[in-house]
């Protein structure tokens, strides 16, 4: 279904060329969900745009349903790219526009008639259930439903391949949950094929059958999530599953040599999941900071996962919005500080 075969991707920038990818081949079968787990920096985001030419491979092909993109013209990728929903991280909505509005945009761009947009909009919102809130606009809604509106506007031109980009990690738990089970039930209901990406060994547990581990920009274990699960070969696969004590303390030195140098390392949680997702988005919402979430980290022994973020900005802003946060009933600690 999804074939890449020798795919490699430079970046040409101002300080030299950056190998994103080397020598990557996958094939994911038709109606199969497959995961890629890679920490920060990994490959993992231009791995996924690479699927619908959002970015070119520096050489390789990447086929799908037998079809190898990457000779084809603007015009025929266009229609190509029907066939290929993607939903994202942060959801990528348009925030002047509806919960129906959202969806629709994809058809208002292949002109359907009205009459078809409004049957089919209908049809969407009840399958990621979302009766009742086709009037609102996204501000007025949850980060599960968001991205419930993105996974709707993904799948409105029937594609066949549904990419994830980090699509649960700007969630808490239980929504991350209550995602996950939506998404493994349009895989059985449709057939449709998806290829997502993440972080976060659970993400994969909960809903992938295959998965594959990248790691600078190469694929170094590949297999059945159980096989992988059972008998990891790989130090890094050992570390995404946390295998042991030593496996968390490497997996956390690894996380944090991904901060940028000068930024600040806090370590962010909350009792009620649904605060660290308020937090989180507060978070990023404020432009004056860079943040960058590095991935989770479980600490002495304890279960309370805690989220590790990089955070870069003036120190009064960030001390402002780390009070903000404390004030909501969660906590936030300072790991290091670069003033
Ligand atoms: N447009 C670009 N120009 C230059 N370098 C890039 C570009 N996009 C990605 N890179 C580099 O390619 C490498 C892989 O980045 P990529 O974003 O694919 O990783 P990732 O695993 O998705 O990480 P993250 O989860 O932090 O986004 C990194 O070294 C990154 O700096």
């Amino acid at each position: 279904m999804i074939q890449l075969s020798n795919i490699e991707k430079t970046f040409r920038t101002a300080r030299g060329p950056v190998q994103a990818l080397t020598r990557v081949n996958l094939k994911v079968q038709e109606g199969e969900v497959f995961g890629i787990i890679g920490y920060s920096g990994a490959g993992k985001s231009t791995l996924i745009r690479l699927i619908n030419l959002l970015e070119k491979p520096t050489s390789g092909t990447i086929t799908i349903d037998g079809h190898d993109l990457t000779k084809l013209n603007e015009r025929q990728l266009r229609k190509e790219r029907r066939n290929i929903g993607m939903i994202f991280q942060h959801f990528n909505l348009l925030w002047s526009r509806t919960v129906a509005e959202n969806i629709a945009l994809p058809l208002e761009l292949t002109n359907t008639k009205k009459s078809q947009r409004e049957s089919r909009i209908a049809e969407l919102i009840k399958m990621v259930g979302l009766e009742g809130k086709e009037s609102a606009y996204p501000a007025q809604l949850s980060g599960g439903q968001k991205q419930r509106v993105g996974i709707a506007r993904a799948l409105v031109n029937n594609p066949k391949v549904l990419l994830c980009d980090e699509a649960t990690s700007a969630l808490d738990p239980k929504t991350t949950d209550s995602i996950l089970s939506l998404l493994s039930s349009i895989n059985q209901s449709l057939g449709i094929t998806i290829l997502l990406i993440t972080h976060e060994m659970s993400v994969i547990q909960k809903i992938c059958r295959r998965v594959a581990v990248l790691d600078q920009g190469c694929i170094v274990e590949e297999g059945s999530v159980t096989e992988v699960f059972q008998h990891p070969k790989q130090q890094i696969t050992k570390e995404f599953i946390g295998s042991s004590d030593g496996d968390q303390e490497q997996k956390a030195m690894r996380l944090r040599d991904l901060a940028p140098k000068r930024a600040t390392l806090v370590h962010l949680s909350a009792d009620n999941p649904q605060l660290l997702q308020k937090n989180l988005a507060r978070l990023l919402a404020n432009t004056n900071l860079s943040i960058k979430v590095l991935g989770t980290e479980r600490q002495d022994k304890g279960n309370q996962e805690k989220t590790l973020l990089a955070v870069e900005g003036t120190i009064h802003v960030m001390n402002d919005a780390f009070a903000a946060i404390r004030s909501e009933h969660a906590a936030i600690e300072v790991l290091n500080s670069n003033e």
